[in-house]
């Protein structure tokens, strides 16, 4: 049950948890007593000297009054610290758990392969990690206390009837059934409503997120007004769900209203009835008629708390949900952590993406010595970027073996392998913080001079210079304050700084203007000594000087040598090569 699964999920917290749940029963305790004290007190006025308190040995009726003042007083103080204490507890408590829920639920998804995150929209996990944990915060603040408290009532307050009156007790018990089968009856309605309307707070995060990362297009295609159609049709479905919901949750209240309004009747009615015949003392019946409130209203708040309750659970499914998605690529217990020198063997690899038919690299075959520079080159779509993603070990192929150093790629431990690479991809992503702060992140022990150092062989630093905060510059979200070719320069900076055996350029420095990128390569050929470097360019310049150059056509690789040898093969190379000289 998802509630179990929740609590479980607060372990470490069980010492707090026990003694959150003692505060609230004693609250209750302490809640429950005035209303005995009433009555004791309608029995001091009324039988004095021979009252219930006179015979626990206080006869002067003003020391009784005097003796229940300072009992009132007492249990009013007691109620008021365990409710400070209860209400602290368990807003603590929550605190923790969903603390816990969100970093495990962040720290789980960044396992996850990108397969997984093919599947997903960034919206509906930003969700799952705000608004759900939110939503189970909020049950978790209040909701354990709710419940504990009305079973301490029943409980309490159902101990104090019988020994008063049983035919009373039953009469005021009768609407308990009717209001649990209600309760019932209510969470089997609203569960999947609840569900739904999760699911659609979702699509709206997910809608905004990439409309709001995507407004440059629509701007340029001038869809707002269509646009802002989508998003209030979205909204609106959020709001039918949430409709649909309360509906039935505001039903709810008033039904349990008018059951308790039969207990408290028949308390109040056949109880006033007994006391005119003198079967029942008139501090009793005052007891009685004021603990059936006490009794039976709690039962009203229990629609909240079923609310609150659906709507956490309906959360925790989906934040369970995602727990429970497996990591497909992870160490197996014996994947080691070693030094690379670069050497990379493919054998018979063969890979399909889950949502394809078609291989996008089949039967590849290749081996680079440690040191070399090798390239990758062929039309768009023919495999290229593929490579790297398995040696990354982003997706694991169906089929072959990858070697690194003689060592199956996936006897390496991902930390090691991946800090060995230094990749710039196609897709480069720049973080919202300094030009300085972004370079950095390829190694965080990295001193200044060694950061303006990659900068300069990245044939970065000149033009940090020239901003007006210098390598303090704020590159905005994803580097829209940059050049594209301004980019690729500071993504290429902080892969060197990484100083990694294995560097790979995928279409690197596709945005830079000729020039830059021939200082970019002789930067490259003055850092290659000792590090494998593998190219992957649609702009065959960037890939002359290769040592081997590989050409993918419909995920094959078709030709392999160096330009001139390639050349000479006249096929598939030279013919990209004329196109791109102009020599057809
Ligand atoms: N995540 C993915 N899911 C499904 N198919 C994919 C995915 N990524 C790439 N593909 C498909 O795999 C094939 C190879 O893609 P890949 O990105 O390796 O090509 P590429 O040679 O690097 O192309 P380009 O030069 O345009 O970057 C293409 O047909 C592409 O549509």
């Amino acid at each position: 049950m998802t509630l179990f699964k929740v609590l479980s999920y607060g372990k470490g917290f069980k010492g707090q948890a026990i003694w959150a749940s003692i505060c609230s029963v004693v609250n209750k305790l302490f809640d429950i007593a005035p209303e005995i004290l009433i009555g004791i007190a309608i029995d001091v006025v009324i039988n004095q000297e021979d009252s219930f308190v006179a015979a626990l040995g206080i006869t002067d009726p003003k020391q009784q009054l005097y003796l229940l003042g300072v009992m009132t007083f007492l249990i009013w103080a007691g109620e008021s610290i365990f409710q400070y204490l209860y209400l602290r507890n368990w807003r603590e408590l929550a605190q923790k758990i969903q603390h816990r829920f969100r970093v495990d639920c962040y720290g789980h998804i960044q396992k996850m392969d990108m397969r997984f995150f093919e599947d997903q929209s960034t919206g509906r996990l930003t969700a799952i990690l705000n608004d759900d944990v939110n939503q189970l915060e909020r049950f978790l603040n209040i909701g354990a206390n709710d419940i504990l408290q009305v079973v301490t009532s029943v409980v309490a307050v159902g101990a104090v009837f019988f020994l008063i009156s049983t035919k009373l007790a039953l009469l005021a018990f009768t609407p308990i059934p009717v209001i649990i089968f209600g309760a019932f009856y209510f969470q089997r309605k609203a569960e999947p409503r609840y569900a739904e309307v999760r699911e659609k707070a979702g699509q709206i995060a997910a809608a905004i997120n990439t409309n709001i990362a995507g407004v440059a297009t629509i701007k340029s295609f001038t869809k707002e007004d269509h646009e802002q159609q989508r998003i209030a049709d979205i909204s609106q479905q959020y709001v039918a769900a949430n409709e649909s919901a309360i509906r039935i949750s505001s039903a709810f209240t008033p039904v349990i209203r008018m059951a308790i309004l039969t207990g408290f009747l028949a308390t109040f009615i056949i109880g006033g009835l007994d006391t005119l015949n003198g079967e029942l003392a008139v501090g009793a019946y005052g007891v009685l008629v004021f603990l059936t409130q006490r009794l039976l209203w709690p039962f009203r708040d229990l629609a909240n708390t079923m609310d609150l309750y659906e709507r956490g659970m309906a959360s925790a499914r989906r934040i369970l949900g995602l727990l429970d998605e497996p990591i497909r690529i992870k160490d197996h217990h014996q994947a080691a952590d070693t030094v690379l020198s670069g050497s990379i063997n493919l054998r018979d690899i063969t890979f399909t993406y889950e949502s394809q038919s078609k291989p996008a690299l089949q039967d590849i075959n290749l081996t680079i010595k440690a040191g070399e520079t090798v390239a990758f080159v062929g039309q768009t779509g023919s495999g290229k970027s593929t490579i790297i993603k398995l040696l990354m070990r982003y997706y694991h192929a169906q089929n072959g073996q990858i070697n690194l150093d003689g060592r199956s790629i996936e006897d390496i431990s991902i930390t090691t392998l991946r800090s060995q690479i230094g990749l710039v991809s196609q897709s480069t992503f720049l973080f919202n913080a300094s030009i300085y702060d972004n370079i950095r992140y390829g190694n965080d022990n990295a001193s200044e001079t060694q950061v303006r150092e990659a900068a300069q062989l990245a044939e970065a630093d000149d033009f940090i210079a020239r901003l007006d905060q210098g390598y303090q510059t704020l590159v905005g979200e994803q580097g829209v304050k940059l050049s594209g070719g301004q980019i690729q320069r500071i993504a290429l900076a902080r892969a060197l700084l990484k100083n990694p055996p294995i560097l790979i350029l995928d279409e690197a420095t596709s945005a830079v203007d000729n020039e830059t990128e021939a200082a970019i390569q002789k930067s490259l050929k003055k850092i290659a000594a000792g590090r494998t470097i593998i190219l992957i360019a649609h702009r065959l310049s960037t890939v002359v000087h290769a040592d081997q150059i590989h050409v993918l056509d419909h995920g094959q690789i078709v030709e392999s040598g160096t330009h001139s040898k390639l050349l000479q093969l006249q096929g598939r190379y030279q013919q990209l090569w004329h196109i791109q000289t102009g020599q057809v």
